[in-house]
């Protein structure tokens, strides 16, 4: 993707597979909302191939959008409309796309439930509060049951509560409706309960594709052991957690109380891997500007 003569996103290939949750994350202006855009069919691509449900989406007509679900990073409308009033409405567009195998659109008063709204449904939108409205926002974008669900910061706004019930949902449309779901988040906590895969991008360029897993052990090989000895505190960094803890109790036996072992976690690998990414960034500018000025 190029704006003028800033390219912003630079080969980026990855693939999505069927019911699987992709979580995209990466700094401020890294290219997630650009490429989930292009995929969408929102954005228009300068160049590259894309494939999303089998169609190219800056091509695709109306019944390949009824097959997937947006929540952008923010809605602004209707203000005087009420949630259950768009709701009705943009449901009934999706009824034409019903198919045997998916009806649509989903029930109205599940649907409220589902996602918290059935105390809000009757007021102006205009009067929500954030977290409110973002619920609205995630509503509408899964009412026609979508087989691929783009969330853009979906929980920007939530209080833990309700990013907690938007978590249940989401592994309740991944597990039960198989629903292919591609998210993007600045809370690496969530990422990490989410993601099936996690792809990270910097400076529109990929710098890894893993699972949130692969990516702490890839990065971070080290644990961190903590244990307390007739009231002493003992740390020990170790890349063999479990067998030093089976050596720690051969040794000392039940002496060893309050035993922690922390692994790495996706946060770690994510800040490295950003780093490294911006180190390298930095050495390349200041190389082709060593270049230019020799
Ligand atoms: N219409 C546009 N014209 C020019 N540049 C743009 C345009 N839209 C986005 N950009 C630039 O493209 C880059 C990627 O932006 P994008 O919104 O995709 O980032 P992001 O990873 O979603 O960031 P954030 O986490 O802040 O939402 C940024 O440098 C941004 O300034």
């Amino acid at each position: 993707m190029r704006y003028g003569t800033t390219d912003v996103l630079t080969g980026v290939d990855f693939d999505i597979h069927a019911g699987e949750v992709l979580c995209l994350l990466g700094p401020n202006g890294a290219g997630k909302t650009t490429t989930i855009e292009i995929l969408e069919g929102f954005r228009i691509r300068s160049a590259g191939e894309v494939s999303v449900l089998g169609e190219d989406p800056a091509h695709a007509g109306e019944p390949w959008r009824a097959r997937t679900g947006v929540v952008l990073q923010s809605w602004r409308d209707h203000p005087r409309w009420t949630a259950r009033r768009l709701l009705t409405q943009l449901g009934g567009y999706y009824a034409p796309y019903s198919t045997p195998t998916q009806e649509r659109p989903w029930d109205l008063e599940e649907l409220m439930d589902l996602v918290g709204l059935t105390e809000f449904a009757d007021q102006k939108i205009g009067t929500l509060s954030g977290g409110q409205r973002r619920r609205l926002d995630v509503a509408m974008g899964i009412i026609g049951r979508p087989e691929l669900l783009f969330l853009d910061e979906p929980t920007a706004g939530f209080d833990p509560q309700a990013r907690r019930d938007f978590h249940h949902l989401v592994h309740r449309l991944a597990d039960l409706d198989n629903t292919t779901i591609l998210l993007t988040t600045h809370d690496l906590d969530e990422a990490e309960k989410l993601a099936d895969r996690v792809v990270i991008l910097a400076g529109g360029r990929i710098v890894a594709d893993d699972s949130a897993e692969g990516l702490a052990l890839r990065v971070a090989g080290e644990s961190e052991v903590r244990w307390t000895r007739d009231g002493e505190r003992f740390v020990h960094a170790t890349t063999e957690a479990t067998r030093f803890v089976r050596d720690l109790f051969v040794q000392h036996g039940d002496a060893v109380q309050d035993l922690e072992v922390h692994r790495a976690s996706l946060e770690d690998a994510y800040l490295t891997l950003v780093q490294q990414h911006e180190a390298g960034a930095a050495a390349e500018a200041a190389r082709s500007f060593a270049e230019v000025t020799r």
